[in-house]
């Protein structure tokens, strides 16, 4: 926190009973690290002791816990102890926390397990009345008091610099406590929520390096969404910087605090659309204590191969088309056949008969069932075994299970089973489809129409599935045919899905398959779809995902961008394909120059220089957002005006204040200063161009400077 923007200056007295407190929860935190290592070291003399015999194993896996719980508290990111204070009145609304008073942090500190915690962890349910108490209705609460502490504090006493009440429950008197200078319900902001200094400073302050947590400031509406249940899905659809983002992370946080069990066994997912945006959510969850979610985008997730071939654009939308999951099945199941002959199992020198009709009958009633087609297979295989031991038990009592077993291993069985319900693998029956226009033809019938079925045609088909050369997007149609086969392995508790809107019905049915027993959160806005197959409404996405009755819940206050580009941001909305709520910004700073680039100037890359040398007298980051085909000239105008800049995502750019960015990357970053280059040239450039266009103008937080030599587009102009 800048403690030059705070709105109010607490006398040193005001704080110092706060900063003793700091003491107390810092020393309760030594104390924390300091048992947890003697308990490893007690531990490890355990196990020494123990040696192999006795219960090594469970003394082992102790001492890997306390280990863990050590290291843990160790690496605990250093950080201000708390953040906030609730002082509960005593009035019947305060329920069994009258007369409490609560600081609220991060994480749980206490002097030890048992001992009543100094901090609550934010996510503790009594927390809640922090973030959606009012004046109207205030929960029980009779003041909240909001901390500022200094930029980049590590949780110092001197480090915490201001203070702010807001007295919400005047019924109630707040309790007495360790703060005898009265300043509870006496000092601070107006009382009517949603103009504290301290919120508004936090959400105008500079951005400078990766993304942070917002926990000291989530917003009533923000925080419906982060505690909604396990056992719902929910949808957002979030303007330009409403905290889309900020939300799903903190929502994972809760939920593995709320559910670890049911959680921890599956994991929990982030999926994001690609490095440079995990790269800078990446920080987020661990400030918040979990380390232990993956973030990863869809491509990640597919194990089929190695991408080796590039589809055309046609090709690509075709693959990615909702139809070919039907396609795909089809194509599966195109070798499962009624067998023609009656089935003969030689048994010694005895040979048992089973009747075609029967055996077609068991093959159709195991396709009824519609089990993973791998599953399918050994149903074939167990239930002719079981036929055949019905016919060996009527003539000579129940056989054994040796015999049993001995009958399904038999060639004739398996020969049986393998002419029905053949063995099947992703590759190779990806590898037909694509190589054989027949089989294509027979899948795609009434599916695909001929053109379509022209363009994923293979021009020269490879000698054999084991040669073939993948797309992307065949990468997603072997995921999907994996899946048909069994189901996938790794299902996750719950799911976090960022620009979900710009996932393909082939994408978004990767993460379903992934999450069969949970739940899902999932992130978008439909004005910011920018792939060939990006949504255009939510439900049918959502049916994709696995979550139809997921509720959508729109968040339209814009944290980020400032009123004046939300303004012209909205304007371009109106040429969008889609239909969204407009936003509307809480942030009445920041700055929209428009500027004509010709005459003498050299070049736009030259004028971006030079805007970017202004924009670097002031604190913050700054992003060039220009089309890709221009980016590589505006890094060596940089370079020649002596300005480093980096790429997004680049590890090495970490301590680079200027980043450079192809406008297709853009997405889900922000920087404080943003110089937007020729918008004419990314609304023509892709085929979604207004909506890449409506992405980069909303990546500023402060101000955005728009240089063009082209007319504006129209809603800009
Ligand atoms: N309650 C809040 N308090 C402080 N900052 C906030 C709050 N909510 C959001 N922000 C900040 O606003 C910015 C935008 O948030 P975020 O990136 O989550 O938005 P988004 O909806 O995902 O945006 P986009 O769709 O444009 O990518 C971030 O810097 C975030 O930290």
């Amino acid at each position: 926190m800048d403690p030059a923007t705070e709105p109010q200056r607490p006398e040193p007295e005001q704080l110092k009973p706060e900063r003793d407190y700091v003491r107390a929860c810092r020393a309760a935190l030594d104390r924390l690290v300091r048992a947890a290592q003697d308990r490893v070291q007690e531990g490890a003399g355990v196990l020494r002791e123990e040696g192999v015999s006795g219960d090594g194993a469970s003394a082992e896996a102790l001492g890997r816990h306390l280990r863990s719980r050590a290291k843990e508290l160790r690496e605990e990111p250093p950080g201000p102890p708390f953040f906030g204070r609730l002082d509960f009145g005593s009035g019947p609304d305060a329920g069994d926390h009258a007369g409490q008073r609560y600081y609220i942090g991060r994480r749980r500190i206490a002097e030890h397990p048992a001992a009543p915690p100094l901090v609550l962890d934010w996510r503790a349910p009594v927390c809640r009345a922090f973030y959606q108490a009012t004046p109207a209705g205030p929960r029980g609460v009779a003041v909240r008091r909001r901390f500022g502490w200094a930029p980049g504090a590590r949780g110092g006493p001197e480090e915490l610099t201001g203070l702010e009440d807001e007295p919400l429950d005047t019924g109630g008197a707040a309790p007495d406590g360790p703060d005898p200078d009265g300043t509870s319900g006496t000092s601070g902001t107006s009382g009517t929520s949603g103009t504290s200094g301290i919120v508004a400073a936090e959400i105008e302050r500079p951005r400078v390096g990766p993304m942070r947590d917002i926990v000291a400031t989530i917003q009533p509406e923000q925080d419906d969404l982060v505690r909604a249940g396990l056992d719902r899905s929910v949808c957002v659809q979030g303007a330009p910087g409403t905290g889309k983002t900020a939300v799903g992370l903190h929502r994972a946080a809760y939920l593995l605090y709320t559910h670890p069990r049911r959680i921890q066994h599956g994991g929990l997912l982030v999926v994001g659309p690609n490095r440079a945006f995990l790269g800078y959510i990446r920080e987020v969850l661990p400030s918040l204590g979990e380390t232990g979610v993956r973030q990863c985008t869809v491509a990640d997730l597919l194990t089929g191969g190695e991408i080796r071939a590039t589809d055309g654009e046609r090709a690509a939308e075709v693959k990615h088309s909702a139809r070919m999951a039907a396609v795909l099945e089809r194509a599966l199941y195109a070798g499962v056949r009624a067998p023609g002959e009656p089935l003969a199992v030689p048994d010694g020198s005895y040979r048992w008969r089973l009747d075609a009709d029967e055996l077609a009958g068991l093959v159709r009633d195991t396709l009824a069932q519609a089990p993973p087609y791998e599953t399918g297979r050994e149903r074939v295989r167990a239930r002719t075994v079981a036929l055949l031991r019905d016919l060996a038990e009527r003539r000579a009592g129940p056989p054994g299970a040796a015999w049993l077993r001995r009958m399904g291993r038999s060639k004739a069985v398996r020969d049986f089973v393998d002419a029905v319900w053949p063995r099947a693998r992703p590759r190779e029956v990806l590898a037909r489809l694509l190589g054989d226009g027949d089989a294509l033809a027979a899948a795609a019938d009434g599916l695909l129409d001929a053109e379509e079925q022209r363009v994923l045609l293979w021009h020269r088909p490879p000698r054999s599935a084991a040669s073939a050369r993948w797309s992307a997007a065949d990468l997603v149609l072997l995921d999907e045919l994996a899946g048909l086969i069994a189901h996938p392995e790794e299902s996750y508790g719950h799911v976090v899905v960022d620009e979900a809107q710009d996932l393909s019905p082939m994408e978004c049915r990767v993460l379903a398959r992934r999450s069969r027993f949970g739940s899902l959160t999932v992130l978008g806005d439909l004005a910011q779809g920018t792939t060939p197959w990006a949504a255009s409404g939510w439900p049918a996405q959502l049916a994709h995902l696995g979550a139809p009755d997921a509720e959508v819940v729109p968040l339209t206050t814009g944290f980020r961008v400032p009123a004046a580009v939300v303004a012209a941001a909205n304007r371009l909305l109106g040429s969008l394909e889609v239909r969204v709520p407009p936003a509307r910004s809480l942030r009445r700073d920041g700055e929209l120059r428009i500027r004509e680039v010709g005459g003498a100037e050299r070049s736009l890359a030259g004028a971006a220089a030079e805007a970017v040398r202004a924009a670097l007298s002031r604190e913050g980051s700054v992003g060039v957002i220009a089309a890709g085909e221009r980016t590589p000239g505006v890094r060596s105008a940089l370079a020649d005006a002596g300005i480093a800049s980096a790429e997004p995502g680049d590890p090495d750019g970490a301590g680079t204040r200027v980043t450079v960015v192809p406008a297709a990357l853009a997405k889900g970053l922000e920087y404080d200063h943003v110089v937007l280059l020729e918008p004419a040239e990314i609304a023509e450039g892709e085929r979604r161009g207004a909506h890449q266009l409506y992405v980069a103008l909303t990546r500023a937080v402060s101000r955005l400077d728009v240089l063009h030599c082209r007319p504006l587009p129209p809603a800009l102009a």
